[in-house]
């Protein structure tokens, strides 16, 4: 039995006068790939970033129902989004490198955090750049800049990044999408590594990776979510038409 890390209730998200989510009533359960997939533009990055509360610098935007995150609220006015964000960190699309060394890349957030002797440091950067499978690649040019690594090691480095501040939840915004197949595969194995100790929940337009390193899939369309269950059965066996005719690539 897995434990429940986000359920939403009643989720509608807005920019303006356009509503985006319809109405989501989802459980996320921990310890797993979480995959959601769907047409362009049907929200599922904007169901990503209401996770971390990312969306409350997306100006016009409003979030109705209920978020919770292991219980809490995010959306409670006393909720701490700092905290939060500590909690759930996020991987986007192009690898966002700061532009530092690697070795300040991943110091960054546990010095935010009030970590300043240089041995802890020293320990937190080792221990998160092999977390995020990099470390033999770059152990020896750690104050080397970001900007020298290749696209899927800077990828790799932005999630070693996330990592650093130990979080539980990693949102990934279709983090293989500007990688090529070899990068992709490297950063794939890497997500079916970390899912033991973490929550990953990942965007992506990739069927196959979806079916590759997922255990639970949701299918988004205009809003809405029209199917959500193992991801074996949906990619096998869906239960909707519209997401058989998504699957299989007769539209989309
Ligand atoms: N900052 C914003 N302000 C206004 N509308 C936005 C904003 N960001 C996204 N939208 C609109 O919200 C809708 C959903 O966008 P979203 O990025 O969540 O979709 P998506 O399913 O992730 O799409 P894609 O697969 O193309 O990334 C789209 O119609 C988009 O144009």
């Amino acid at each position: 039995m897995q434990n429940t890390v986000y359920s939403t209730r009643n989720l509608e998200i807005y920019y303006g006068n356009d509503q985006i989510i319809k109405g989501i009533d989802m459980d996320i359960d921990e310890k797993q790939v979480t995959a959601i997939i769907g047409p362009s533009g049907c929200g599922k990055s904007t169901f990503l970033k209401t996770l971390n509360r990312m969306i409350d610098i997306v100006p016009n935007s409003k979030v109705v129902g209920e978020i919770k995150y292991r219980e809490q609220d995010i959306y409670h006015e006393k909720a701490n989004v700092v905290t939060l964000r500590q909690q759930v960190g996020m991987v986007f699309q192009k690898p966002n490198p700061f532009p530092k060394s690697i070795f300040e890349n991943i110091a960054f957030g546990p010095r935010i955090h009030g970590i300043k002797d240089r041995a802890k440091l020293n320990e937190i950067v080792e221990k998160s750049l092999k977390s995020g499978a990099l470390w033999d690649e770059v152990k020896d040019k750690l104050n080397s800049s970001a900007f020298s690594l290749s696209g899927g090691q800077q990828q790799r480095l932005c999630i070693a990044r996330a990592l650093a501040v130990e979080p539980d939840v990693l949102l990934m915004d279709e983090p293989c999408s500007a990688l090529d197949p070899i990068a992709t595969a490297k950063v794939e194995d890497l997500i079916t590594k970390l899912k033991d100790k973490y929550t990953i929940i990942i965007v992506t337009h990739n069927m196959q990776q979806a079916a590759r390193i997922s255990q639970k899939t949701a299918f988004f369309l205009s809003g809405h979510v029209i199917e959500y269950g193992e991801t074996s059965q949906m990619f096998t066996k869906p239960k909707n038409q519209k997401t058989e005719d998504y699957i299989t690539g007769r539209f989309g």
